[in-house]
């Protein structure tokens, strides 16, 4: 296993995009969606969307621009129906980080099946044996997540705060969170929606610890 998951932030990195079919779109919006400057090389693209795109800041260009474009971008995602042409791109860029959709030997950047709910993201990847098997873990993983995990982030957000300022040892900090999140009080009130009352009795709770 050489691969391992991180999180880049891609805010004004320069991403290219090769081929605007299914994929190409797909990563074109993923990548303007995280504020990167994101170049396009398009032989044909619906107007439509070219215009969204435009209007999110992504520039447009032909293929005459492949080698300069490379050279500039960061990641570069390679996603033409054209596979030779594909691995040719992907072997440019060897020394960048390269998703080549059509082949998974030159890529040193997998892109997984991602959805973001509150705070939380969750990415998967079945080790390119089957992106139709990551969506529907995707989905499934999707309906275990509840509104009220995403409060028990909210509320573990504010306290940290006050805890980080509060008591001293980070040994003591952790065995006070875990404590909320098995109070049945404030966990009765994170089910009925109500984080303010959650808070409050969290508040109460350290008040009483020190
Ligand atoms: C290696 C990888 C690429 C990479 O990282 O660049 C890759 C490769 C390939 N996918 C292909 C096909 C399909 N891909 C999808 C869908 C998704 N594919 C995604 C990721 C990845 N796909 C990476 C591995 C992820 C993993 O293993 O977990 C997802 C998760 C993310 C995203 O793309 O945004 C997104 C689901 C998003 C979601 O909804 O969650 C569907 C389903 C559909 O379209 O509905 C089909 C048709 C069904 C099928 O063919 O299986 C083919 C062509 C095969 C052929 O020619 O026959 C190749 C190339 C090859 O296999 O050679
Ligand atoms: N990684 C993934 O999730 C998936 C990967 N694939 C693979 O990725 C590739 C792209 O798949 P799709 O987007 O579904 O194909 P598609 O057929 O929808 O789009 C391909 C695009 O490439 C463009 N193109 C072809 N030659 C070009 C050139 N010289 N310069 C610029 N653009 C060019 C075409 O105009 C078209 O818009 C295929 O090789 C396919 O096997 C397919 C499905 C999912």
């Amino acid at each position: 296993m050489t691969l391992t998951s991180l999180f880049l932030d891609m805010q004004d990195k320069n991403v290219l995009i090769v081929g605007t079919g299914e994929v190409g779109i797909r990563r074109s919006r993923r990548f303007l969606d995280t504020q990167a400057n994101v170049y396009i090389i398009t032989k044909h693209i619906d107007p439509q969307i070219k215009d969204e795109f435009i209007k999110k800041g992504a520039k447009f260009y032909d293929n005459t621009h492949l080698d300069s474009l490379i050279k500039k971008c960061d990641l570069i995602v390679a996603a033409t129906n054209n596979t030779q042409l594909n691995d040719e791109i992907a072997k440019k860029a060897q020394d960048k980080l390269i998703n080549c959709a059509s082949n998974i030997e030159l890529s040193n950047v997998i892109v997984p099946s991602t959805f973001k709910i509150g705070d939380v993201t969750v990415s998967l990847y079945t080790g390119s044996k089957s992106p139709l098997m990551a969506k529907k873990l995707r989905k499934k993983i999707q309906q275990t997540i509840t509104t009220k995990d995403i409060l028990n982030i909210k509320l573990q957000e504010n306290i940290r705060d006050t805890l980080k300022k509060t008591i001293p040892q980070q040994q003591d900090r952790k065995k006070f969170m875990k404590q909320i999140t098995t109070n049945s009080e404030i966990q009765k009130y994170l089910d009925e929606n109500n984080l303010q009352k959650a808070e409050e009795k969290a508040h109460n709770l350290l008040k009483e610890y020190k």
